[in-house]
């Protein structure tokens, strides 16, 4: 058979990086305002009920159906138009939101919250559609090949860009000008558009090559299609049902957590917003360059772990190699201890170590699935962990035990989405799984509609007697009883999971049981 494109290791991991760049920048862009939560108060003259809105409406057009309108819009028009249309959504979405907070369309509070708004709502379409033709595209060019493990390092990129843009934008915001970090961050999108146009030049030749060699072409490939048919099957599947609530329930207590963990930290312990200059790692002069350059390291040690020592067939080399690496890593950390001492102490450093933590672990607990299965297990373990982390974070004070929350927090967001996403796998033929994570998707959004907005207004409501005086920096946010609730979300996942076990068990997809092919 005639060689394509694909057929070249290089090109394909070329391709990943190629695509992944728009999921670095689109979830830099979706939550980098956690890091500048306080900023934002102070600069825009919010509350954090406003800016729980604004997070909140990054939702708005999918809860009605936009996720599963898009996923349509990609079938009928292919990866490249619906990338560049979706792609330059989220571009159009994110330059609104730097204009709004600019001032550009006035600089009244009202102004700025309502076009943040509509900049969010425009961001969010493309973002999630951008997702799902992510997915897609590494389906085409890494079906029978690696992968598991592209899609891992995908989203290994997307964590990269939340961790970064989290742990940057209020270095960018320096001196409480907050506008730079919206520019950068929109910046970052347009300059990931531009990579996936030269992307385009691929997909165009490797079409071509498939249409030659008679290879089908993404048009007649309709594994991944949404289709109305497959969405009644899933949503009277008992487990789909399990796990599509679990999925929404999961991310409501972890995404919009991000949104406001280092205010968290900020306001509960008395860590900083700014990085005092102990702290700061110069490269060229430039604290930004040093902070991207400490989490690329990061990100290559998280994947030298997971990727390395599981390409050697003998246990003495898996070994060897993984002493190798954590002798580097251990000098690595040697070397930064001063710095990561102070970044100990930064809210926004701090809580970015969280989606940074997951690169590591997520390929961890997926081989660990793969090998054992007990995937609903892990679900349940993973949602427990959760209660623990919230409980450490809300009834009690002491930062050591903080600290421990947030392991444990980082812990559940590896091992949940380590587990969920191949289990929908299981649950969904190969042929409905597009219509599946639309629906997944959409469900997720309609819990991160509520909870991005309900924990800044319970925020305000539960200190309603003493906003005056967190305003005027002279007492703090408490959070204990917003971080409770999320703490009531994860004794709700727990019992999904234990529920989709049950179902599984009646069902039989064996979600309990190692990955034979594997
Ligand atoms: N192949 C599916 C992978 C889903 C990964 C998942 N992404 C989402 O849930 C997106 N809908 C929202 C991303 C929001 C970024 N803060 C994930 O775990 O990131």
């Amino acid at each position: 058979m005639q060689k394509t494109l694909r057929d070249s290791a290089a090109l394909r991991w070329l391709v990943l990086i190629l695509i992944s760049s728009l999921l670095f920048s689109t979830y830099w862009f979706y939550d980098f305002y956690g890091g500048i939560k306080g900023l934002m108060e102070r600069g825009m003259g919010i509350s954090s009920e406003e800016y729980g809105r604004i997070m909140s409406s990054t939702t708005y057009a999918n809860v009605v159906g936009m996720i599963i309108l898009g996923g349509i819009i990609l079938d009928r028009w292919g990866i490249r138009l619906a990338g560049l249309v979706f792609g330059g959504l989220s571009f159009l979405g994110a330059i609104i939101s730097a204009a709004a907070v600019a001032g550009w369309f006035g600089d009244d509070k009202s102004t700025m919250l309502i076009w943040s708004i509509v900049g969010r709502i425009i961001f969010g379409i493309g973002m999630e559609v951008v997702c799902v033709m992510v997915t897609r595209t590494i389906v085409k060019w890494f079906m029978g090949y690696e992968m598991a493990l592209a899609m891992a390092l995908n989203i290994g990129f997307g964590r990269l860009g939340t961790a970064m843009g989290m742990a940057v934008a209020p270095d960018l915001a320096a001196g409480g000008f907050i506008s730079p970090a919206f520019s950068f961050a929109a910046i970052l999108i347009g300059i990931s558009l531009v990579f996936f146009i030269i992307y385009i030049f691929f997909d165009i030749k490797i079409d071509k090559q498939r249409a030659e060699s008679g290879i089908v072409t993404e048009e007649e490939v309709d594994e991944e299609k949404f289709r109305f048919a497959d969405f009644k099957k899933l949503i009277t599947n008992r487990s789909f049902i399990y796990i599509a609530l679990l999925c929404m329930v999961f991310y409501s207590a972890v995404f919009p957590l991000l949104a406001y963990a280092p205010d968290l930290l900020v306001n509960k312990y008395g860590f900083s917003y700014e990085m005092g200059s102990d702290g700061e790692f110069l490269i060229f002069g430039s604290a930004i360059l040093g902070t991207a350059f400490i989490f690329v390291l990061l990100l290559i040690f998280g994947l030298s772990f997971s990727m390395v020592p599981r390409a050697f067939k003998s246990n003495t080399h898996k070994l060897l190699s993984f002493l190798v690496i954590s002798t580097l890593f251990l000098g690595y950390v040697y070397v930064l201890r001063d710095v990561f001492s102070e970044w100990l102490l930064n809210g926004p450093k701090t809580a970015s170590l969280i989606p940074m933590g997951t690169i590591l672990f997520t390929p961890i607990f997926g081989s660990i699935v793969d090998k054992k299965g007990k995937a609903a297990t892990l679900m349940m373990i993973g949602s427990a962990l959760l209660v623990f982390a919230y409980l450490s974070l809300s009834v009690f004070n002491h930062v050591y035990l903080g600290y421990l929350g947030l392991i444990s927090l980082g812990i559940a967001f590896s091992l949940v989405p380590a587990a969920m996403w191949p289990a929908v796998a299981r649950i969904v033929a190969e042929n409905r799984l597009g219509t599946a994570y639309g629906t997944m998707f959409t469900f997720q959004n309609w819990g991160l509609a509520a909870f991005f907005w309900g924990i800044g207004a319970l925020l305000d409501f539960v200190n309603r007697y003493r906003l005056a005086d967190i305003e005027a920096g002279l007492t703090n946010y408490d959070y204990t009883i917003p971080v409770l609730m999320l703490a009531l979300l994860g004794v709700i996942s727990a019992w999904l999971a234990y529920k989709l076990k049950q179902a599984d068990k009646l069902q039989g997809y064996g979600l309990e049981n190692p990955h034979t092919s594997n």
